[in-house]
């Protein structure tokens, strides 16, 4: 058999894709060079945007694998070089579709993507088991979901998702690891040695801001915002930089974390924005008669969902509640969330039709730019 020519060899290698970016390594330009000689033995130079990238082993498996697979090769030798500035410049340059000025994708009039920001009155109501579990539910119906652990207090999104791997900086623009499908970038990630932050109003509203315009999301469908408890800076923050985020408001079903669940949700009034509806964690603990224990009481969630629709003048609904189960805090500890480790359980079966119902909403177009150029022909 005949040595194959480059040009097949290059055929092969754009079906290999950046496992961080996503895109096919040819139009990254990661491919500097690739031979083949008559005896069939290919070799490659794949540049790496940094020398550190955390899954470069992946991606040598992935070029030496679509490199073998090509008719004629009897062998393939991988080499990895590292980007100079002018080919990482590019590189970022193409990401930003061209636009060397950062911006936010999400904020464009004309950004398909859905921002919810996840809010909760008061910590410990499970606002980051919500946010992980909704993420890794909407990934696995086959949405390109993100997460921006904005927690800066409590960061635990990337715990509960399992992330291994720290974010790949390319200059100024961070690669989100991922984990479950799901791109999740968080305050812990650039706390060293997990330090407890003191930031005040000004940086984490510079925080949100860098994470939504120097991280490189790709296209999504779906980004999740896990807000700080409270009704604090950060909610603001996001109203600014995110006009069109909506907000879901998670509260327990005490009367006490109501109230304030309330208070967070009627922000979203003085910020115009819109709210999704009222998730209720901890509802009951199922015994094993079937009966229900409802350890924290009952009504939070209803409560919080008709007080917000009487301040905003249109019927808010209560999406779902979630039971208290130990298969939900087991799979947040060891980064398995429960959406995926105990799907049938009573939260996985709870989390997931919450996750379906918004997948399946309908995007409301008030305000949005349709994007249809009338035709002068
Ligand atoms: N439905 C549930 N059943 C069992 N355990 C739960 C449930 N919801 C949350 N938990 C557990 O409760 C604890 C607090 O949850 P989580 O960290 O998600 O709360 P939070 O509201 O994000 O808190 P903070 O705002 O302080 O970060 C975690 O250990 C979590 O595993």
């Amino acid at each position: 058999m005949s040595a194959p020519t480059k040009e097949t060899l290059l055929q092969a290698l754009a079906g290999v894709e950046d496992p961080e970016i996503h895109r096919p390594i040819t139009e990254l330009g990661m491919v500097e060079d690739v031979s083949v000689d008559d005896a069939g033995r290919a070799t490659v130079t794949i540049l790496l945007t940094v020398a550190a990238c955390p899954l470069k082993d992946t991606l040598s498996q992935n070029t030496h694998k679509a490199l073998a697979a090509v008719d004629g090769v009897t062998s393939v030798d991988v080499t990895l070089g590292v980007m100079n500035d002018e080919q990482r410049t590019a590189l970022k340059q193409h990401l930003r579709g061209g636009q060397a000025e950062r911006e936010i994708p999400f904020a464009r009039p004309d950004s398909l993507t859905r921002v919810y920001a996840i809010a909760s009155g008061k910590g410990g109501v499970g606002k980051s088991s919500v946010t992980a579990n909704l993420a890794a539910a909407l990934a696995e119906s086959g949405l390109r979901v993100g997460v921006v652990d904005a927690d800066i207090y409590g960061f635990s999104i990337p715990r509960m998702m399992g992330v291994d791997y720290p974010p790949t900086q390319v200059d100024d623009m961070i690669m989100p690891p991922e984990a479950k499908g799901v791109k999740v970038i968080s305050v812990g990630m650039f706390v060293p040695g997990n330090q407890p932050v003191v930031w005040r109003g000004p940086m984490l509203h510079r925080a949100l801001q860098q994470f939504l315009a120097d991280v490189y999301w790709g296209d999504l469908d779906v980004l999740l915002l896990d807000l700080p408890p409270g009704t604090g800076d950060v909610a603001i923050s996001v109203a600014q930089l995110i006009p069109g985020a909506e907000i879901i408001v998670v509260t327990t079903p005490q009367q006490a974390a109501a109230e304030v669940a309330e208070r967070a949700g009627s922000i979203a009034t003085q910020t115009h924005q819109r709210i999704v509806g009222v998730i209720e964690n901890m509802s009951w603990l199922e015994l094993p008669d079937g009966t229900r224990q409802e350890l924290f009481g009952s009504g939070g969630g209803q409560q919080v969902a008709e007080s917000l629709g009487r301040i905003v003048g249109t019927e808010i609904p209560l999406l779902g509640q979630i039971p208290i189960d130990i298969s939900l805090r087991e799979g947040s500890d060891s980064g398995a969330p429960v959406v995926q480790s105990n799907p049938d359980g009573p939260a996985g079966v709870a989390l997931r039709g919450i996750a379906k119902g918004l997948a399946t909403r309908a995007r409301g177009l008030a305000g949005r730019k349709l994007g249809i150029t009338p035709q002068n022909r």
